[in-house]
C-alpha cells in the first residue's frame, strides 16, 4: 500500500541527505511503527508518503513513494487527500476551522461526502475518542491533549485508506493513548486500513506495532522488520525492552505481560541481593543503641532504593502556597478546591488526565491564570499581582510548547533578552546554554533547533533568574530516550540545588525516574498526593513499564534495578 524504493531527501542548503537508502513496503492492512533517535528523518520519511515533502518544505527526492499507486512526486498533498489522512507533531497548525464539531466534518466536507455520512462519522468519532463533552467548544479553550484527540479525529472521519501519524500520541495521557491506540488497531483489523506512525514513546506502541523500520543514525539506510528483531539491536527502546535485555531474555518481551511471564527468576535475584544487601549491612553496622530506630522492612527498603531520596527532613519553609483555589475559565471550571504546597529541593510531578487542570495549576502558579476562588503565594507574593520583573526572580515556567517563549532570531538574540529581563549579568544565560547545550553557536536560529534542544534554550532562558520555583508543562514531549536522561540529569542537579521543581506531564517512566512526589489531578480536583511510590505503584494508568513487570516487589525505574543486581 506504501512502497519506498531506494527513497533519498536532501533539504536545501544541506550538505547531507536527512535520508537516504530507504526502501520498504507497507502492505495493506498492517500497523508499521517508524522509530529512531532525534532528528534522525522519521518526520521526513512520513512526509513523503502525504506529499508534504518535498511539495511544501522544498529540497529533492530522489527514488520513488508511491502510495495506493500513486506516485507521491507526481501526485500533490491534496490529490492524495482522498487515500492519506496525515497527523503531524503539532496540532495547531492543523486546524482550519474553529471549533470541534466543524473540524471533526471539514475533512469529509472537502472530499463532497453526503451530509448524512457526514453526520453520523462525526457522532461516531466523537464517541470513539471520548469528545463528546466538547463537541462544541472552540478548539482555542481546549487543553493540549483534547487538541490532539480532535487533531486524529478529524483524520479518522473520512476513513483515509492510509494515515500518517507523527508522534500521536506525544500529548496524550496514558488511558487516552491506549484509547486511541485500540482504535487504531482496530481500523487496521477490521477494515484493513494501513497505518504508518513514528513515535518517541515506545512503551506506548510497540505491541500495536506489526513491523518496525528503524533509522538508526542520520543518512543510514533503515532497517526494517519485526519489532522484537529490531528492538533488540535499536538504540532506542522501551523500559520493557532494557530489562529484558539487562536479564538476558531471548526473544525480547515488549510486553508487560510477556516481560511478566518470564520474571520469575529476576525477582528472586533481586529478593536475594536485598537480602544480601541487608546482611552485609548488619555485619559492618553495629546494632543501633537506640530500638526506636524503625528497622526498614525488605519491601520499604526496595521501595526507597528505587525512589529518588526525599528532601531534607527538617520541615523546611514553602516556596509555593496553594489554599483552595479554583479557576473558572470560560463556563468552565479548570479547578476547584485545591491545596498544595511545595518545598525547597522538592520534584513534584503533576498527572491526570488530559483536561484535569495540570497546566491551569502551573499558570496560577505563575501569575498567568488568575484565581476565581483561594489564594496563590509563592515566595510570599501573589503571583498574578506581581510585576513580571519580580516574579522571574520567584518562578518560572518552561511551557508545553518552548516555541512559545522564544521570540528572537538567533541563540545570542534570546540569551541577551533573558539577561536583560531577569536583570542579569550579561552573559548569564549564554553560559547556561553553553553548559546545557555545548555547540550551539550563537548565531543559530531557534527555530532551527531540535525539540530537545529548544526545550533545553527554553529552560536555560528561565534558569537565567534563579527561580528557586521551576515549572514544566510535558518537558519530554518529542524528546528521544537520550534527550530525556539528559534532561533528567539537569534537573536531579537543580533539585540538589535546592531549587523546587514541578512538572506536569504524561510520561510516568518521567515521573519514576525524578519525582519526589505525585500529585494527581482528576476533573480539576486533587485526588492523590503522596510519594512517588506510594501514589504510581496503585495504579494501573500511572505505574511504570518496571513496575508493572516485577509486582509484588516495587521496583520503578530499570537503573534501580541495574543497581541492585551490580
Ligand atoms: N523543512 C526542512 N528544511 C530543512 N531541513 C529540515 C526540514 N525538516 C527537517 N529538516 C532536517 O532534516 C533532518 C531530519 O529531520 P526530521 O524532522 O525528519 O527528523 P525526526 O526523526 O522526525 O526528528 P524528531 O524525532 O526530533 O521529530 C534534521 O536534521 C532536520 O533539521
Ligand atoms: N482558555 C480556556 N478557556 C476555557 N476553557 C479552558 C481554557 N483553557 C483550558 N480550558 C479547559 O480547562 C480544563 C483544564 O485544562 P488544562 O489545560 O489545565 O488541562 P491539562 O490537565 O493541562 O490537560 P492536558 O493534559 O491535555 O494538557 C479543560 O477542560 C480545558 O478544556
Amino acid at each position: 500500500m506504501i512502497r519506498f524504493e531506494e527513497v533519498g531527501v536532501t533539504y536545501e542548503g544541506a550538505a547531507e541527505p536527512a535520508v537516504q537508502g530507504v526502501d520498504f513496503e507497507v502492505p495493506e492492512g498492517e500497523l508499521v511503527l517508524l522509530v529512531g533517535p532525534s532528528g534522525v528523518g522519521k518526520s521526513t520519511v512520513l512526509g513523503a508518503v502525504s506529499g508534504l515533502v518535498p511539495h511544501f518544505t522544498g529540497g529533492t527526492l530522489r527514488g520513488r513513494v508511491t502510495v495506493a499507486g500513486r506516485d507521491t512526486r507526481t501526485h500533490k498533498p491534496r490529490e492524495l487527500a482522498d487515500v492519506v489522512g496525515t497527523v503531524g507533531q503539532d496540532p495547531l497548525a492543523h486546524f482550519v476551522t474553529d471549533t470541534v464539531e466543524d473540524e471533526l466534518a471539514y475533512g469529509m466536507e472537502s472530499l463532497g461526502l453526503a451530509p448524512e455520512v457526514m453526520r453520523r462519522r462525526v457522532e461516531e468519532t466523537l464517541d470513539l475518542l471520548g469528545l463528546a463533552d466538547l463537541r462544541d467548544r472552540p478548539i482555542a479553550t481546549l487543553s493540549g491533549g483534547q487538541r490532539q484527540r480532535v487533531a486524529i479525529g478529524s483524520v479518522l472521519t473520512p476513513h483515509p485508506r492510509v494515515l500518517v501519524l507523527d508522534e500521536p500520541t506525544s500529548a496524550l495521557d496514558p488511558a487516552a493513548a491506549e484509547e486511541v491506540l485500540a482504535v487504531l488497531q482496530r481500523l487496521v483489523h477490521d477494515l484493513g486500513t494501513t497505518v504508518l506512525l513514528a513515535e518517541h514513546r515506545l512503551e506506548r506502541v510497540i505491541q500495536y506495532a506489526d513491523r518496525v523500520v528503524l533509522l538508526p543514525a542520520p543518512g543510514a539506510a533503515p532497517l526494517f522488520g519485526d519489532p522484537a528483531e529490531v528492538m533488540a539491536v535499536s538504540p532506542v527502546y522501551p523500559p520493557v525492552v532494557d530489562l529484558g535485555r539487562l536479564a538476558g531474555w531471548s526473544p525480547l518481551p515488549l510486553t508487560v505481560r510477556d516481560a511478566r511471564r518470564r520474571a520469575t527468576e529476576l525477582r528472586e535475584r533481586l529478593a536475594d541481593a536485598a537480602a544480601g544487601n541487608r546482611g552485609r549491612r548488619g555485619q559492618a553496622t553495629p546494632p543501633a543503641p537506640s530500638t526506636s530506630t524503625p528497622i526498614p522492612s525488605p519491601r520499604r527498603r526496595l521501595f526507597r532504593r528505587s525512589a529518588p531520596s526525599a528532601p531534607t527532613p527538617t520541615a523546611p519553609p514553602h516556596i509555593a502556597e496553594i489554599h483552595a483555589l479554583a479557576v473558572r475559565r470560560s463556563r468552565i471550571t479548570a479547578l476547584r478546591h485545591v491545596d498544595l504546597t511545595v518545598t525547597p529541593g522538592e520534584t513534584i510531578a503533576l498527572m491526570g488526565r488530559n483536561g484535569a487542570g495540570k497546566s491551569t495549576l502551573l499558570g496560577s502558579l505563575v501569575g498567568l491564570v488568575e484565581p476565581t476562588a483561594g489564594t496563590v503565594r509563592v515566595g510570599g507574593a501573589v503571583p498574578h499581582r506581581t510585576p513580571p520583573r519580580d516574579l522571574v526572580r520567584r518562578v518560572g515556567l518552561v511551557p508545553q510548547e518552548p516555541r512559545d517563549l522564544l521570540y528572537a532570531d538567533t541563540v545570542a538574540a534570546e540569551c541577551a533578552a533573558a539577561d536583560r529581563d531577569a536583570g542579569a549579568e550579561p552573559g548569564t544565560c549564554r553560559a547556561l546554554v553553553s553548559e546545557l547545550l555545548p555547540g550551539i553557536t550563537d548565531d543559530t536560529h531557534p527555530r532551527d533547533l531540535s525539540e530537545g534542544q529548544r526545550l533545553t534554550l527554553a529552560l536555560a532562558v528561565v534558569l537565567t533568574a534563579r527561580p528557586p520555583l521551576l515549572l514544566l508543562d510535558e518537558p519530554t514531549r518529542g524528546l528521544d530516550y537520550a534527550a530525556k536522561a539528559r534532561l533528567v540529569t539537569v534537573l536531579r542537579a537543580l533539585a540538589a540545588e535546592g531549587h523546587a521543581i514541578v512538572l506536569a506531564t504524561h510520561d510516568v517512566e518521567l515521573a519514576a525516574e525524578i519525582a519526589h512526589r505525585v500529585v494527581l489531578l482528576a476533573d480539576g480536583e486533587v485526588i492523590a498526593d503522596g510519594p512517588t511510590a506510594e501514589i504510581v505503584v496503585s495504579s494501573p494508568s500511572f505505574a511504570p513499564q518496571v513496575t508493572k513487570i516485577l509486582a509484588p516487589q516495587q521496583w520503578l525505574t530499570v537503573s534501580a534495578v541495574r543497581e541492585a543486581l551490580a
